[in-house]
């Protein structure tokens, strides 16, 4: 058992990479992709059901728990591994995007961001500096730094003022975090859709030796080539012997694409909202279960997965359950999504170890192409 994190690049093959992150709670083997437990759960799933399907570590985010049940009493109940019974890894988020997403922002200066709760409209302040002790509270294993993340279009002018701040932020955090050999404090790279700020952003970064990077101010609505240029011009900047991480990212094809690109680890409601909304995604592409033809169905999603929800259950079945807007609709759509999801993960890991990522890449397009039988 490691008591430091300790990142290991173990191959790479034309962009994609293949590693793993050794910490006391876990390993993380990556390319990985990371279940959202946004308010300590990952939705209609039970835990042990997530690590099934093959997840390493799952994300929670500093927004919502600090609103609720609130970090200190997250704290004085164990901190959020033992309440949640998660032992493996946890990331959280930083709160800025939520923030700027979900509540009520009355200000954003140098010093924080104020805030009005969208659980009881009660108002909050947090700084860099609060961020890093809530994720602190929580006992996160990966924290992110206090960012700004421009929502997309949006003028130069105001996307450098955001990155600029986010850099400033970045040096309050890793102060604030100090030495924690067993955790990590992750910077974020900002600079939305303008390559010079987004380079400036990895290099002030980089300085800062941070244990890992992520690239944000994406996946905020902008065409998929917008991304994977970004993707493009800021990962060359940043140290090839760290983890790089693209947050809210994504759909199963920008995951191949991202993993071209250098990308090692990925977060994203979709695979678990998608399926509480009738939506699965499959080796054959994307299923909605709701669809008539798929009443009298008898046949499983995948009968070729290991995942019970995706090989015992008919789309009969699943059709009738999401039509009646049952429970166990969402919950058995959630856990096939996460089982492909890894499943896809999983198959990434094993083409690259055998130096054929562009084929599988190649295969497994073309397999969704062909759509569902
Ligand atoms: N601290 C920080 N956190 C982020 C989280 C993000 N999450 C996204 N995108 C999520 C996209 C998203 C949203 C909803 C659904 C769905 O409902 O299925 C899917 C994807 N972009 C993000 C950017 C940032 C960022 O710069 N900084």
């Amino acid at each position: 058992m490691t008591k430091n994190f300790q990142f290991t690049l173990e191959k790479t093959d034309a962009g994609a990479r293949l590693g793993e992150i050794s910490m006391p709670r876990g390993t993380i083997r990556t390319p990985a992709f990371m279940p959202v437990g946004t308010v300590g759960t990952v939705k209609a799933m039970y835990l042990d059901q997530v690590r099934e399907t093959g997840a390493d570590i799952i994300l929670g985010n500093t927004y919502h728990l600090m609103l609720r049940p609130t970090a200190e009493r997250v704290a004085r109940l164990g901190g959020l591994h033992k309440l949640i019974r998660w032992e493996h890894p946890i990331l959280t988020d930083s709160g800025g995007f939520q923030v700027m997403s979900l509540s009520g922002l009355r200000k954003l200066d140098e010093q924080g961001v104020t805030f009005k709760s969208h659980v009881d409209g009660s108002l909050h302040h947090m700084s860099p500096e609060r961020s890093i002790e809530i994720q602190g509270l929580l006992g996160s294993d990966i924290q992110m730094q206090l960012d700004e993340c421009v929502a997309l279009p949006a003028e130069p002018k105001e996307i450098e003022r955001a990155m600029e701040m986010s850099l400033r932020w970045a040096e309050r955090c890793k102060v604030a975090f100090g030495e924690q050999p067993g955790k990590a404090m992750f910077g974020i790279v900002q600079g939305g859709d303008i390559p010079a700020l987004r380079i400036r952003s990895a290099e002030e970064l980089t300085k800062l030796d941070l244990k890992g990077y992520a690239v944000g101010g994406l996946a905020v609505g902008e065409p998929q080539d917008v991304m994977l240029n970004m993707l493009k011009e800021t990962l060359p900047v940043l140290p090839v012997e760290k983890p790089r991480y693209l947050m809210g990212v994504g759909t199963p094809d920008d995951i191949l694409k991202s993993v071209a690109r250098g990308i090692d680890m990925f977060d994203c409601v979709m695979p678990t909202r998608s399926g509480r909304h009738g939506l699965a995604f499959t080796r054959r592409g994307k299923v909605n279960i709701r669809n008539a033809r798929h009443a009298e169905d008898m046949r499983p999603l995948d009968e070729r997965s290991n995942c019970p929800a995706s090989r015992d259950y008919s789309r009969a079945y699943l059709h009738h359950l999401v039509r009646a807007n049952e429970a166990l609709g969402g919950m058995l759509l959630s856990w096939h999504n996460l089982a492909y999801y890894q499943e896809l993960m999983q198959g990434i890991r094993k083409a690259i170890a055998e130096g054929r990522f562009a084929d599988f890449t190649a295969e497994t397009m073309e397999e969704w192409a062909r759509g569902d039988l």
